[in-house]
């Protein structure tokens, strides 16, 4: 299952914004190593006292992370659940979320093509950690991205990221929630998200993708939910990104037939081909231009 940690052991600090049913702080854990105190950073993501309910899907997702060790996984330290608080403990990634990162960069040269391939295929290659697992996260976007190290052009450092936890699970959210998170929620999970399968990661990989390389836009961000609905029923596509090869993958990725979905290792050799591709013809492209 999971660590249960002590309130006494954790120190509150600043607030940093809020998840679906979560708020995000700032903290400090208090550990001993061979008898000596350790104050660490931590990520303290508490759940909404309204949506108390929802507290064993939260420790879900802490389960699935604390059973699993990967380089681009984040590290969950535990659960703190004490009288009306039930709060994650996950390790304190220094840039916070990559939604709001590529938001805040999004002219910047440093956040350029090979940056963007080199964070999608990090995330690929966690995914094909999970699915070698078979294991489902069910929550793949960009705001589930963790932005551990922002990387230097100059230097040739890439960045770091670490995939975050899924959070309250889809399955159990109502239906105005999931037509909300369309288009990262799969087609085939609006009707029944008991469908959530190693598949709709892929589609919602692929929306990722859309996310990563569009210049910090939301898709179908200016629909209601009954066009958003709609977007489905008509077997729509997102606004394809100018370089060609990058929509194809995209998608793939996003195919309505699930069983169409590529496997992650034929999608991380297919980000390498972008890698390789002669994309400095685009890189000097103004980002929109992609
Ligand atoms: N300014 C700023 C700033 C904000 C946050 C962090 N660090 C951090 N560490 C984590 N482990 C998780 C998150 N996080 C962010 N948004 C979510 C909700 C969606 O998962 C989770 N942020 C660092 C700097």
């Amino acid at each position: 299952m999971f660590h249960k940690i002590k309130k006494e052991e954790l120190t509150w600090g600043e607030s940093l914004g809020q998840g679906s049913f979560t708020k995000i702080f700032k903290g400090k854990r208090e550990e001993y190593i061979d008898c000596d105190s350790h104050q660490m950073d931590v990520l303290l993501k508490v759940l909404d006292h309204t949506h108390r309910n929802y507290s064993e899907s939260l420790f879900e997702a802490a389960s699935i992370m604390s059973q699993i060790s990967h380089k681009h996984l984040i590290l969950v330290y535990g659960i703190c659940a004490v009288n009306k608080d039930n709060i994650m403990v996950q390790e304190y990634v220094k840039h916070g979320a990559l939604d709001i990162y590529l938001k805040k960069n999004k002219n910047k040269s440093r956040v350029n093509i090979s940056w963007k391939l080199e964070v999608a295929k990090q995330l690929g290659y966690a995914m094909n950690f999970l699915e070698d697992k078979r294991i489902v996260h069910g929550n793949i976007c960009a705001k589930n991205i963790l932005l551990t190290r922002e990387g230097d052009a100059m230097t040739g450092l890439p960045p770091f990221i670490k995939l975050s936890d899924p959070g309250i699970s889809i399955t159990i959210l109502p239906i105005e929630v999931r037509i909300d998170r369309i288009p990262w929620v799969a087609p085939e999970c609006i009707g029944n998200p008991r469908n959530l399968s190693l598949e709709s990661d892929k589609w919602s990989f692929g929306t990722t993708l859309w996310e990563i390389f569009s210049p910090g836009d939301l898709p179908l961000n200016s629909l209601e939910p009954s066009q958003k609905l709609q977007f489905y029923q008509d077997y729509l596509r997102l606004p394809a990104p100018k370089w060609s090869e990058l929509a194809h993958l995209i998608n793939q990725c996003m195919a309505y037939q699930y069983s169409l979905r590529p496997c992650f290792r034929a999608i991380i050799r297919d980000l390498n081909r972008l890698i390789t591709s002669d994309y400095e013809l685009l890189s000097d492209l103004p980002p929109s231009e992609i």
